[in-house]
């Protein structure tokens, strides 16, 4: 199957796999073509279809050409005329002949368009499609899914100040990130969070991702909801040493170590990354490198945290832990979210598409020329805009509705299990639990159970109250809700559950605040504890047993990793993710070498 064929089914999606554009290009198994060249193609054909389709009706293209679905014919289109090397395809192919056979008039009209826009060569049409300034989605739906570049300055490596005088030189500054949700293309404007230290919003369309200071790990691609958990935990000197339960590919553990590193430059204070899937691992120890947190960072690869010993003196030190565990990743915002493909209509009724590169439609090509099959829903649409990014969630079908409460009790009971596991560490104070889930399952519901369970009883955990929270985010006005009929009452505290809504904090995707859905919780534990954690300890007088999830997406931060970035490799990383089916806990990792410890905190027992 061709490039173009391969690439039309996947944008097609006859068979409603579920996950965003990219996700599904890395779960399809028998790919010719290389993922990231049908990404590419259809990353690029997007940004011109909104010229093409005009181009590619006036010269009736879809009318001649009973081969050529709408989809087929922009992607072709595109490369005849857009792209260096021309239509990949052998000369003789069946399609380069359907669309090579229009070149001249293809080319005429799209002359005649970009002299119509006002633009006197084919570079200054470019650079202008390239910057999003042909966009015209003023709706408030298109604002509304615009999305800033989120950059965190990575303090390891650089400052705020130095970033501003040198990657950022001759940006204006904005006060608001309305300003920046609504700037046209690629605005070079920046608003400095006001919730986090050292974060920046970007307009979308701007491309950091050449620039040095991306290349070198002095700024990161990091959601703004995503570093919620390292700066919420409130890290203090006397907060020692911190775990990362789940890291990789190491956002927050970067962010933790950036936090951690300012307060301790003498580089005693350590986080302890646990990443328990291979390849992620790899990741993880890249992004580690590139931001130059080696020397305080500690990678445990392969390593299952929930196998990691609270009362082990390698963890003597450590004083709060972050929890970031696999979840419904259904509140992630893809960043191809906004990219949008304008399809070419035929203008008469006679034109029957064809299904774009299936199975049908390659029998069809080796033979018979017949072209009664209906159009697909997708075809038979006038204009048809194509969203590339769905979230599993909003993407559920009615009939998968049972699958989907399947899958949250899986991943809220795995969920439930780490926490108390965390909860267990003998000198911890700090925990905070997050999750990049927009459903009540997998958040307020796991911190109302995990405050039920024994071990937080026993040993005095609470959730962090908003008014003890740190600045930038008491601010923050989104927060735990609740939801009737998930929980049952004797899991809630009717007295405290309130202050445990208020203490809880959530972020929204599509608002005017420009985050991805997230949900984090902070908990504390005051005082002595009577009880310390008993090694093994199993889980018999938790609320539920724990039970390993059968699916579960590894949400934050996407996708296919090429460099330092939430947007990276991640989708296929959230494909492979979709596919970890935990059957049985791992093997207890190795005896941990035991770490000297060089400052114990002896007021912390
Ligand atoms: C949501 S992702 C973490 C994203 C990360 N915190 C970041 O900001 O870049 C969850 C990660 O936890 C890992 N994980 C899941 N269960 C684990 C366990 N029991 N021990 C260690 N890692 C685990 C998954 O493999 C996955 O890489």
């Amino acid at each position: 199957m061709s490039l173009y064929y391969e690439t039309a089914t996947i944008l097609e999606n006859p068979d409603k796999i579920g996950g965003s554009f990219k996700a599904r290009i890395f779960k399809k198994k028998d790919l010719k073509s290389k993922p990231g060249q049908i990404y590419a193609l259809v990353a690029e054909a997007s940004k011109w279809s909104r010229v093409l389709k005009d181009v590619i009706e006036k010269c009736g293209v879809l009318e001649e050409e009973r081969k050529l679905t709408p989809i087929l014919a922009l992607l072709l289109t595109h490369d005849l005329l857009l792209s260096k090397s021309g239509v990949a395809a052998h000369k003789d192919h069946v399609l380069r002949l359907a669309i090579t056979r229009h070149k001249a008039r293809l080319s005429a009209e799209f002359t005649k368009a970009r002299i119509r826009h006002g633009f006197p060569t084919l570079e200054a049409f470019r650079e202008a499609i390239n910057a999003g300034d042909l966009d015209s989605d003023d709706s408030e739906e298109g604002e509304k899914s615009r999305h800033p570049r989120w950059v965190r300055v990575n303090t390891i490596k650089s400052s705020l100040k130095e970033q501003l005088q040198s990657t950022f030189k001759g940006y204006e500054k904005v006060e608001s990130i309305g300003e920046i949700l609504t700037a046209r293309g690629s605005r070079k404007i920046y608003c400095e969070d006001p919730n986090i230290p050292n974060l920046l919003a970007l307009p979308s369309r701007i491309d950091l991702g050449k620039t040095p200071s991306y290349t070198k790990g002095d700024i990161i691609f990091q959601d703004k909801a995503s570093c919620f958990p390292a700066y919420l935990l409130g890290l203090l000197e006397q907060d020692g040493d911190v775990i990362d339960g789940c890291a990789a590919p190491g956002n927050k553990t970067t962010h933790a170590a950036a936090i951690v590193s300012t307060q301790d430059p003498g580089g005693e204070r350590k986080v302890i990354a646990f990443e328990r899937d291979k390849g992620r691992t790899e990741i993880l120890k890249k992004m580690v490198k590139l931001a130059g947190a080696d020397q305080i960072v500690t990678v445990k690869g392969a390593s299952d945290f929930i196998a990691a010993k609270p009362n082990s003196p390698d963890y003597e030190n450590v004083g709060a832990i972050l929890l970031d565990p696999s979840c419904s990743g259904t509140g992630i915002v893809g960043r191809d979210d906004a990219i949008k493909l304008h399809l070419p209509s035929s203008s008469t009724e006679s034109t029957k598409a064809q299904g774009a590169g299936s199975r049908k439609n390659k029998k069809r090509k080796r033979g018979a020329d017949k072209a009664d099959d209906k159009p697909t829903a997708a075809e038979s649409k006038e204009e048809m805009t194509l969203n590339l990014d769905e979230t599993t969630a909003e993407e559920v079908p009615l009939d998968a509705a049972d699958k989907l409460t399947e899958r949250l009790t899986a991943l809220s009971t795995f969920q439930l299990h780490i926490l108390t596991h965390a909860m267990r560490f003998q000198n911890a104070r700090k925990i905070t639990y997050s999750t990049c889930s927009i459903h009540f399952e997998e958040n307020e519901g796991v911190v109302f159970q995990a405050l039920a369970t024994s071990v937080a009883k026993e040993r005095g955990w609470r959730v962090l109250r908003r008014e003890e929270q740190v600045e930038g985010l008491r601010k923050w006005g989104r927060r735990g809700q609740w939801e009737d009929g998930k929980l049952s009452g004797s899991v809630v505290d009717e007295k405290s559950k309130g202050g445990v809504l208020e203490g809880c904090i959530r972020c929204d995707k599509g608002t005017e605040e420009g985050t991805m859905g997230f949900f984090v919780a902070a908990f504390v534990r005051d005082g002595e504890s009577k009880v310390v954690a008993r090694e093994g300890d199993e889980m018999e007088e938790d609320v539920r047993k724990p039970a390993a999830p059968t699916e579960e997406q590894d949400g934050d931060e996407e996708e296919d990793w090429d460099g330092f970035s939430d947007d990276g490799k991640v989708a296929e990383l959230k494909a492979k993710a979709d596919e970890v089916i935990e059957k049985k806990p791992q093997a207890a990792p190795e005896p941990e070498k035991k770490r000297k410890n060089k400052k114990r905190r002896t007021g912390k027992q």
